[in-house]
């Protein structure tokens, strides 16, 4: 049952840190048995379950309903939920009361917020408040319309460099771990060097401290994965499977 402080240890280890999504209870128990150490309930919910093509307009009830059931469901692996667009960082009172809903009511034992400069001062409140935050930099999906699409980020030397301030920042500010999103594994390789905190890359490349993938990417479901997931099964098949072996089955009369 690992806490943020042995998730915060484990950047000393040579074992990678796992982390994946989900967003019900049956596959957070899946995801909880196959001794995955953490789940984010990922605001790529909005994607992956609820229909949209943005995380944008995924809401606070949304987030905490999915923490719900995926907490209900978790025995060992730390759940963290991932704060909504617009949920944090208009002012930081409102980012405590959504972070505290999340953790109060919906049981999340984390938040993660996507990071900037205006992210700083909040995940020091939260954390003195006692709100476990996992940073995110690189590419942040909340901000789509305005970086203009999906791109790889800190390809510059002066974007490069200011992931790595933010990232330090965030450790001072006393994130315990940071997502670090479809950057080049140079830069991630650097920022995980220069951190004590683990440092979870996704489309970072290998010399992160831990990985973290969308599940219905992972499994085979997602309609259209990122470039830099892999998917490790072909659910999407076995379900169209299933579901047309059903339709059979009934209309040739042999089920019931
Ligand atoms: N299912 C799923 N998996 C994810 O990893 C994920 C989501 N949804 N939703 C939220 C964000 C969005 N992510 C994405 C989505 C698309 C690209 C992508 O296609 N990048 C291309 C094109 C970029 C562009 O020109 O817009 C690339 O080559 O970088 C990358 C990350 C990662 N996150
Ligand atoms: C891809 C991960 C890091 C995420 O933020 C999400 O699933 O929403
Ligand atoms: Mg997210």
């Amino acid at each position: 049952m690992p806490t943020v402080q042995d998730i915060r240890q484990a950047s000393a280890d040579t074992t990678p840190l796992t982390m994946l999504t989900a967003y019900d209870a049956p596959t957070a128990a899946i995801v909880d048995a196959a001794g995955v150490d953490m789940i984010l309930v990922g605001d790529s919910m909005g994607n992956a379950v609820l229909g949209y093509d943005s995380t944008l307009p995924v809401t606070m009830a949304d987030v905490a309903s999915h923490t719900g059931a995926v907490v209900r469901a978790t025995e060992d692996a730390l759940v963290v939920a991932d704060m909504p667009f617009l949920s944090y960082g208009a002012d930081d009172d409102t980012g405590i009361e959504n972070a505290g809903q999340l953790v109060k009511e919906a049981g999340a034992s984390a938040v993660k917020i996507e990071s900037g400069p205006h992210t700083v001062a909040l995940t020091e409140r939260l954390v003195q408040l006692g709100i476990p935050v996992m940073a995110h930099l690189g590419l942040t999906p909340q901000r789509v319309n305005q970086v203009g699409g999906y791109t790889r980020q800190g390809t510059t030397e002066a974007d490069a460099q200011e992931i790595k301030d933010l990232a330090r920042r965030h450790e001072e500010a006393g994130a315990f771990s940071l997502v670090l999103e479809h950057v080049p594994s140079e830069l991630a390789a650097e920022v995980t060097a220069d951190l004590d905190i683990p440092v979870i890359g996704i489309g970072a490349g290998a010399e992160t401290d831990g990985q973290v993938l969308v599940l219905t990417d992972v499994v085979g479901l997602s309609a259209s994965p990122p470039p830099f997931a892999e998917s490790f099964g072909d659910v999407r098949g076995e379900m169209e499977d299933a579901v047309a072996a059903y339709r059979e089955a009934v209309e040739d009369g042999e089920f019931p």
